[in-house]
């Protein structure tokens, strides 16, 4: 079971920038990070996943079903795209938005469950305290944890993460990531996150992808990914990877002379 992407061709007006991209099955489980320099197309893609975007060719599997013929109700059920653009402008309060995030296509009354479900999710992620306040009177930051609450009510299959750190404070990116692999694994998603932060990246993603030149140039563990001259020769940087004592992998990056 997983998110199967092949031949996908696509570009804007002016541009193209995908020419049969395909990538190895995403399996349910896994958290890969997708990473890659500023305009490749990694948000890009994950609209063409989300549907938001319709490929000229190529075709976007979950679990064996083709995305393309599934009715747009459906796809939202099944796919939750977290943009990098938080910003919420409806005049509710916190609570209300992840509520309707929860309640979605269905719409009518709040079932106790429902309400038991967004109070345990605002928990996890540390904004119960916010409950109450207007989401339009939030900080970046934390609206960015109330888009996540979002995503995580809704029980996707897929969940797709554009840069969901950006706003956040350390601890905070810890906690999110640490949070993101847990309900990746315990649900049994098929979690992407683009991320710029290589060093979080190799924390916490199962997987590299790295998306350059209308690609997936290469796809493996971080340890592989990183090493492969493709990541230095995609970011135009000298990468060096380190092995820290308890085993975790340090990125350091420097510019080519
Ligand atoms: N609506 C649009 N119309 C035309 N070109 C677009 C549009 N959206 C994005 N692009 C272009 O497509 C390319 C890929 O953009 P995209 O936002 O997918 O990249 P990205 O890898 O997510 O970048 P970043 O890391 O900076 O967020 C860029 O050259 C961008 O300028």
């Amino acid at each position: 079971m997983s998110l199967e992407i092949s031949g996908l061709s696509f570009g804007y007006r002016t541009h193209s920038l995908f020419d049969g991209l395909t990538a190895l099955p995403l399996r349910r489980g896994e958290l890969a990070a997708l990473v890659g320099p500023n305009g490749v197309g990694k948000s890009s893609l994950f609209r063409l996943v989300a549907g938001l975007l319709k490929p000229s060719c190529g075709t976007i599997h979950l679990d064996g079903h083709d995305t393309a013929t599934m009715s747009e109700r459906r796809r939202a059920e099944r796919v939750f795209l977290l943009t990098q653009h938080t910003a919420m402008r409806a005049t509710l309060g916190v609570f209300e938005v992840v509520l309707l995030a929860k309640r979605g296509w269905s719409g009518g009354k709040a079932r106790p469950d429902d309400i038991t479900r967004v109070e345990r999710v605002l928990e996890e992620l540390g904004i119960d305290h916010l409950s109450d306040r207007l989401v339009t009177e939030l900080s970046g930051g934390q609206q960015q944890l109330v888009a996540l609450c979002q995503a995580l009510v809704r029980d996707p299959d897929v969940l797709l993460l554009d840069e969901p750190t950006s706003a956040l404070d350390l601890r905070r990116q810890l906690e999110v990531m640490h949070l993101v692999r847990r309900v990746t694994h315990d649900r049994g998603i098929v979690t992407v996150a683009a991320l710029h932060d290589l060093g979080l990246a190799c924390r916490f993603a199962d997987r590299f992808l790295l998306l350059h030149e209308g690609r997936i140039a290469a796809d493996g563990p971080a340890r592989e990914v990183l090493s492969a001259g493709a990541t230095s020769n995609a970011y135009g940087v000298r990468l060096a990877i380190e092995e820290a004592m308890n085993g975790s992998l340090m990125v350091h990056a420097d510019l080519l002379n």
